[in-house]
């Protein structure tokens, strides 16, 4: 295509939307107008479905619930007056709490005040609030954040190591939709225990944001943590950033929450518009579709061209392959769906694997994410006439265009400034574009089966060290990996016995191994009482 034709191309389908200042450009995107209009009937019914459930249709059919996120920033959309009470009581719960933080009515027993949190909490309810405070924390917030997002020992540590002489100062966010994820569990009693070992009473510096009556809301209410936040049965993990998981947090460490939700509204109210050429979420999915041919031929790369947004891939890699990532559609057709997405931010990672996207295996496309302003304030100048902002602008729009040279495709989306409202924005955006793909693929975005078999597979493994754990107690002499598995009863599990042998041997917890490390058929263990 020559110039005057791309530039027409891209005024064509150029979305601004004013009240956001935020431009959308699919132009480098390589579908044609007969695309977009073969599209169009499946569009009429990606925008039905989302206008029914908006209006609380069980848009989760696999689990039978509602699918309400979009309800959080506009409570008047709630389809009973008892969900729209409940939206407007939980804001006014966290501004109350938030409020009493800071002037010091709700404060640790043995410190003046608050100063830091940590938050513990896994998947949809770490990933939100970790993107959201690198992208908007105040440098020197009124509470700084620390996540344990994981159940890794050595990662407990380091936070908990980080912030060893503040802990009489540090207030504990557990965040767990179900209340029942081992993770987060295991996270919070190790911050407990770090709580007694200084002999601080961890209730009075404790708070849940989960589902009413689940497990942790039990045990925040039996313990008498501070408070316990509910989070609504049709809010999902991963679209729960602007519910309590991501709002409590946020507003704690000095953010604009209602700005936040303010441009979540105002996206929420543009991406509602039934035409695709008018709606940037639809742009997005149209895009999306066309790339990956429906069927996740192509992997998502986004470029965040601003440090602070290094997060936002990873926070929509859940969003987005968690939503889409299905092997049965909702017809019970078997479809493997799904869209990969990684990238971190440039100009970095042009310095690390753009070589790759340009030249090597076109299976992606990319999305620039672009912020007009640089800085707060007047940038000095590197050259005569050049700032570091002007490097930063012309790294995008130079690998913008090598791709395309290339017959790469690409997305930019602009955004004026990294702010509350266009972080909300953002977020709404994607929300709701992996809404509209999801009836344009016809997959249940909202559910997450495949998690679960992990899950009890993990579970089975525990079992299973504890049968093991059993037979070398019992044992009086030295036994081969095959002899505990045949003990255990589970000699087609021997591999995984072996495994949880060497595990255990590495980390003081009793068990002894002897014989060539390399040759697990020579090996015997047995049991050491530490
Ligand atoms: O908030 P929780 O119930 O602890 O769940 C945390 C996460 O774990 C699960 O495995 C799901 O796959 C995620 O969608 C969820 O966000």
């Amino acid at each position: 295509m020559d110039a005057a034709a791309l530039w027409q191309r891209y005024q064509d389908w150029l979305y601004y939307n004013e009240g956001l200042g935020l431009y959308l450009d699919i132009s480098r995107m390589g579908f044609d107008d007969a695309f977009a209009a073969a599209l169009k009937p499946k569009f009429d019914k990606a925008f039905k479905d989302m206008a029914a459930l908006e209006a609380g249709a069980i848009a989760n059919p696999d689990e039978n619930r509602m699918v309400g996120h979009y309800w959080l920033r506009n409570p008047d959309l709630a389809p009973t007056p008892e969900l729209k009470q409940e939206i407007v009581e939980g804001l006014a719960q966290i501004e109350r709490f938030v409020k009493e933080v800071q002037n010091r009515d709700i404060k640790p027993p043995f410190a003046p005040q608050f100063t830091d949190i940590i938050s513990i909490g896994i998947g949809g309810s770490a990933l939100g609030p970790q993107f959201v405070a690198e992208a908007l924390s105040p440098d020197i917030p009124p509470l700084a954040i620390h996540f344990i997002d994981n159940t890794d020992p050595a990662g407990i540590d380091r936070i908990l190591n980080k912030i060893k002489d503040k802990l009489a100062s540090t207030l504990v966010i557990t965040i767990s939709k179900s209340g029942g994820t081992p993770e987060p569990r295991n996270g919070m009693i190790e911050v407990q225990k770090a709580f007694a070992a200084e002999k601080l009473d961890f209730a009075k510096h404790a708070v849940a944001i989960t589902g009413t009556d689940s497990k942790l809301d039990k045990l925040a209410k039996s313990e008498g943590w501070i408070d316990s936040f509910p989070m609504a049965d049709w809010v999902g993990g991963r679209t729960s950033e602007l519910s309590a998981v991501g709002l409590l947090p946020a507003a704690l460490q000095g953010i604009d929450i209602r700005a936040m939700l303010d441009g979540a509204k105002v996206m929420d109210e543009a991406t509602r518009i039934p035409d695709i050429k008018n709606n940037p979420a639809a742009l997005l999915a149209m895009s999306w579709y066309f790339a990956c041919n429906g069927r996740g031929e192509k992997d998502m790369v986004v470029l965040p061209y601003k440090d602070s947004l290094l997060l936002f891939s990873r926070y929509l890699q859940q969003l987005v392959m968690e939503s889409i990532g299905k092997q049965e559609d909702l017809d019970g057709n078997t479809v493997h769906q799904g869209i990969a997405v990684y990238g971190n931010k440039g100009s970095t990672d042009q310095h690390a694997y753009v070589q790759q996207l340009r030249d090597g295996v076109p299976n992606f496309f990319l999305t620039f994410i672009e912020v007009l302003e640089d800085r707060q304030g007047i940038s000095p100048e590197v050259e005569t006439g050049v700032t570091s902002g002007d490097y930063l602008s012309g790294l995008l729009q130079g690998t913008r265009q090598a791709l395309y040279e290339n017959h790469r495709d690409s997305i930019t989306v602009t955004i004026p400034q990294v702010n509350p409202r266009t972080v909300g924005a953002l977020i709404a955006l994607y929300e709701r574009a992996v809404g509209f793909y999801g009836s344009l693929v016809n997959v249940n975005a909202y559910h997450q089966p495949g998690v679960e078999a992990g899950k009890k597979a993990a579970a089975a493994v525990l079992d299973l060290q504890q049968r093991v754990l059993q037979v070398l107690k019992d044992a009086e002499k030295p036994l081969s990996v095959s002899e505990i598995a045949k003990k255990a009863g589970k000699p087609e599990q021997i591999e995984t016995i072996y495994k949880t042998l060497r595990h255990l041997a590495a980390n003081g917890r009793g068990v002894v191994l002897e014989g060539t490390l390399g040759q697990p058929a020579t090996l015997t263990a047995s049991y050491k009482q530490n």
